[in-house]
């Protein structure tokens, strides 16, 4: 499998003097999706700026398929093009992304810097309706819901069409439907061989990744969403489906469950085999 992102030993002391991470060592795969959970003020944000290389750690080493992020790629035009087309960075939230007039100018606004006005105005076209906004296309992005900007954010990233995708708390703001919208979207990343990299604090979103990473300041789980939701997460500050739990309470209880379910698919598998046995 093709490694994406490498850390060694990061570590991030913000000039204040707070240190925000604390030799993290990580690894991403190609086409994976890696969820980063932890309490507020863990890091999380920083780690995802040091891999979109907005931030630079004071210590330790950054790689990216390959090769170390050093202050000299990051200052070359050319290198820092080339890597801003390959890695997306959907913020959490969408006003720092948003500064055109309309919709529309605002996710044309890469393409048209990179494409073919053909292609660009084809590519915007077609992420307003798979984003299912194209009705907004001419409204100004500031007076918009918080869920249809955070729509607008993940569709100018898209138009640029990256194999990276970074994402702070991507369901964060959505009602429920544009939730499933967006879980719906993250799954197709993953089949289009895409990689997906993300901070959430929704179980759902966690369900959907093959790998977790805990962090607070410091890695303090890796693992899959299984493993993890195994767990006894309370002291951690994390959220398990509310599905999980009622099994972790059988198990607790002397029930033998086996894997615990995190969906209610899995749940009803299980719960047909028990009722059978
Ligand atoms: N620009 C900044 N200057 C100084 N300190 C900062 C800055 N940004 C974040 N911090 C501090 O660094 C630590 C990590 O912050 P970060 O935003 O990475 O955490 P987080 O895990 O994303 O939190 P949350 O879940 O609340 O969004 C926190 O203690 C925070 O107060």
């Amino acid at each position: 499998m093709k490694e994406i992102y490498k850390l060694i030993d990061v570590s991030y002391r913000y000039p204040n003097g707070v240190l925000a991470l604390d030799n993290v060592n990580l690894s991403v795969y190609k086409n994976e999706i890696v969820a980063i959970l932890g309490p507020n003020g863990a890091g999380k944000t920083t780690l995802l700026k040091i891999l979109d290389g907005l931030v630079f750690p004071d210590k330790g080493e950054v790689y990216f398929e390959g090769r170390r992020l050093t202050d000299e790629i990051l200052t070359n035009k050319e290198l820092i093009m080339e890597f801003r087309r390959k890695v997306g960075f959907v913020f959490q939230n969408p006003d720092v992304m948003l500064f055109n007039p309309t919709v529309w100018d605002e996710v044309a606004f890469s393409p048209l810097h990179l494409y073919s006005k053909e292609k660009a105005l084809e590519v915007t076209d077609k992420v307003l309706e798979d984003m299912k906004i194209y009705h907004l296309k001419d409204r100004h992005p500031y007076n918009l819901s918080g869920g249809e900007k955070k729509k607008v954010s993940i569709s100018c990233i898209l138009s640029v069409e990256p194999e990276v995708i970074l994402m702070d708390e991507p369901t964060s703001a959505l009602d429920p439907k544009s939730r499933i919208e967006v879980i719906k979207l993250i799954k197709s990343f993953k089949e289009n061989g895409k990689t997906v990299i993300l901070i959430t604090h929704d179980v759902n979103i966690t369900s959907l990744a093959d790998r977790c990473y805990v962090l607070n300041k410091k890695i303090i789980f890796e693992g899959t969403p299984k493993e993890l939701f195994s767990l006894d997460l309370d002291k951690l500050n994390l959220d398990v489906p509310d599905v999980s739990k009622l099994f972790i309470r059988l198990r607790n209880m002397g029930y033998n469950v086996g894997d615990i379910p995190l969906t209610i698919n899995e749940a009803v598998d299980l719960l047909l085999k028990m009722l059978k046995n």
